[in-house]
Formats: structure tokens, C-alpha cells, sequence
């Protein structure tokens, strides 16, 4: 019996049950009416945006087809990822730049304070990508965060841009669509993004675990930004707790299809009318898994608060206003290193 590392063990409410029910529920929308509008035909983006905003609603997730992400694309990042892992961890840690989080290679960052069973790669989408030194309010000073230069395999460096284009191009869309589900103009998120956005893509993967019934590849959490556009293999772990219920339902891997969910910054925007849900990813004994999210963040300098036109005196703002980058610098300390107080989260910012 191998020793086990009370790092990584879960406590009892947390750990997984292994045997699942699989989600059939979330919902599978097909984006071709807007990835190839030859035509402009209103009425079928309508009903977009009408599935879109049961979505958000019932589940926080949903999965994408006809996205318009080049298959051969995400073929190549997928191979490049498994290359990159299969090394040895003395070649990968060449690839940290520093204990900072950002960018790079870590296998020590911990979720809600317990390790996370896995190892991943970070990669920006701005290099450089300008962030507040540190997460005092009172302070103004920048720093920034570069790209690692990996040299294996080759051509990563150009793989990893193009297919965050591609992220990003995605990731636009899904905004336009869900701010008219929301009932603002199409381009309101924008302004947040077109500047400095600060988001990144991750390379995950979760090796076979001894214990995974004690263990987590990833934490239950929510995702803190704006957007998250996950690729998950054909092993899947995704879990996403129900909101009917409070169960956690697996998301069966569905080939060539990106699983969304809207993150906390678009909960504090909408004002509560979508909430960013909590997943986890569970571990096998067996199988390893890969997955690759992209987690679309806005500038640092962005004001996160609820929309001006969402909220009136029946539906008064739920949300006292945050920088999105002094929240960004005090969560990546506390991800990191293993602390004794809860991190940061959005309801600490909750009006009474
Ligand atoms: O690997 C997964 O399926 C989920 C990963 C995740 O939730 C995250 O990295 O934020
Ligand atoms: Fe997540």
C-alpha cells in the first residue's frame, strides 16, 4: 500500500463517490446559426439566446457544437499537451518561471487549501500581461507577467497562441450571446477585455491516482473569472453540482464539444440573475486525464459591479464594487501556498 499524503486528502463532505450518475441534462447548443452567418437570420439567433439563457439559468454549464474551433487545432494541442507532461518533472520545472502561480509549469496548487491531484501549464493570452504588484487596495502600482519560452515540443509556443485565438474568438461570441440573454447590448462586456485582459490558457492533467476516493484532481470550486471554455477528453471527471438537487452529476465527454460556464465576474455583472457553479474533477486509478481550460478574465483595472441597467429599486445592486486585478493577485498567493484562512470569494463583497 502505497503511503498516502495527507496534502491531498479531501475531507469526508468533500469526497467523491465513485459511482455516478451521469449528467444528461446539460444542455448542448448548437452555435452554428451564429459561427456561420451567411444569412442574418434573426430568428434562429433569437432562439440562441433563448437556450443560452435557460442554461445559465438551470445549470451554469453548457456544452457548444459547431463552434467554429478548427478540430485539427485542438488535435494538435491536445498531442502537444500530452508531450509536454510525458517528460520528466526535472525538464518540466525548468518551465516555472517562479512560485508567483502565473505562467508555467506548477504540480503544488491547492484548491480550498487541500492539493490538488494533478500538474498543469499555464500559458497567457497577453505577454506581457499587466497586473497590480500586490492586492492592496491603496496601491497602484503594476507589475507584469510573461510567457515561459518552453523549447519541447516543438512548435508549443506557436500551438498554444493560435489556439488561443481561437479561444478568445470563441470566447467573444458567447459574451455577445449571453449579454443579450441578459437584456444589454450585445457588446457591453467588451470594454473590460479589449485593453488588458488577463486571461489564460491551462494545460491540466491528472495522473492516476492511487486514492481516489480520498482525492481530487481538482477541488470543489467556482471559476472566479469572466467565462471558462473547457476541452475534456474522452476519460472525463467533470462534475458540476446540480442546481435542482445539490448532486454532483458527471458531464459526459461529448467528442469536439466545449463545455462553458459562466464564472463569478459574470454573476456579480448580472446581479445574481446567473450564478457561477460550483464543479470539481474527480481522479481515476487507472486512466489519466487531460483537459484545457480557457479562463477568459478582463483587464486588470476593470471595475467588477452590476450592470447600471440590471438593477433598480425592486432589484437594488447585491454587490459592493472590486478590482478584477487586486482579486486576481490575492487569489494566485492564496492558490499556491496552502494558508489558514478561507480565500478570497465574490460574497465577501455581498451587500447586506
Ligand atoms: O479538468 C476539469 O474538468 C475541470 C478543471 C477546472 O475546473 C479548472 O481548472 O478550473
Ligand atoms: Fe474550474
Amino acid at each position: 500500500m502505497e503511503e498516502v499524503d495527507q496534502a491531498f486528502i479531501q475531507n469526508p463532505e468533500n469526497r467523491p463517490k465513485l459511482s455516478i450518475t451521469q449528467a444528461e441534462g446539460i444542455p448542448v447548443i448548437n452555435l452554428s446559426p451564429i459561427i456561420h452567418n451567411t444569412v442574418q437570420d434573426s430568428s434562429a439567433i433569437q432562439a440562441l439566446v433563448k437556450e443560452i439563457s435557460s442554461a445559465c439559468k438551470e445549470w451554469g454549464f453548457f456544452q457548444v457544437t459547431n463552434h467554429g474551433v478548427p478540430p485539427t487545432l485542438r488535435l494538435k494541442m491536445e498531442e502537444a499537451s500530452k508531450m509536454f507532461f510525458a517528460q520528466s518533472l526535472e525538464d518540466k520545472k525548468k518551465i516555472t518561471t517562479d512560485d508567483t502561480g502565473l505562467p508555467g509549469y506548477h504540480d503544488t496548487e491547492h484548491t480550498k487549501n487541500v492539493r490538488d491531484w494533478k500538474e498543469v501549464f499555464d500559458f497567457l493570452s497577453n505577454d506581457p500581461t499587466l497586473v497590480p504588484l500586490n492586492s492592496d487596495e491603496h496601491d497602484d502600482q503594476v507589475t507584469y507577467w510573461t510567457n515561459p519560452s518552453p523549447q519541447y515540443p516543438p512548435h508549443f509556443k506557436v500551438i498554444l497562441k493560435e489556439y488561443i485565438k481561437e479561444m478568445e474568438k470563441l470566447a467573444f461570441t458567447l459574451l455577445e450571446l449571453i449579454a443579450l440573454s441578459l437584456g444589454v447590448e450585445a457588446k457591453r462586456f467588451e470594454e473590460f477585455f479589449i485593453k488588458d485582459q488577463t486571461s489564460f490558457l491551462r494545460l491540466n492533467h491528472y495522473p492516476p491516482c492511487p486514492y481516489p476516493h480520498l482525492a481530487l484532481g481538482a477541488g470543489p470550486h467556482k471559476d472566479s473569472g469572466a467565462l471558462t471554455i473547457l476541452a475534456q477528453d474522452e476519460v472525463g471527471g467533470l462534475e458540476v453540482k446540480r442546481k435542482t438537487d445539490q448532486q454532483w452529476v458527471l458531464v459526459k465527454p461529448t467528442p469536439d464539444a466545449y463545455i462553458i460556464n459562466v464564472g463569478d465576474v459574470i454573476q456579480v455583472w448580472s446581479n445574481d440573475a446567473y450564478e457561477s457553479v460550483e464543479h470539481r474533477a474527480i481522479v481515476s486509478t487507472e486512466k489519466e486525464r487531460f483537459s484545457i481550460p480557457f479562463f477568459l478574465f478582463p483587464g486588470y483595472d476593470a471595475e467588477v459591479k452590476p450592470f447600471e441597467e440590471l438593477i433598480n429599486e425592486q432589484n437594488p445592486s447585491k454587490y459592493r464594487p472590486y478590482k478584477w486585478g487586486k482579486f486576481l493577485v490575492h487569489r494566485k498567493d492564496s492558490n499556491i501556498k496552502k494558508q489558514d484562512v478561507e480565500n478570497l470569494q465574490i460574497y465577501h463583497y455581498k451587500l447586506p
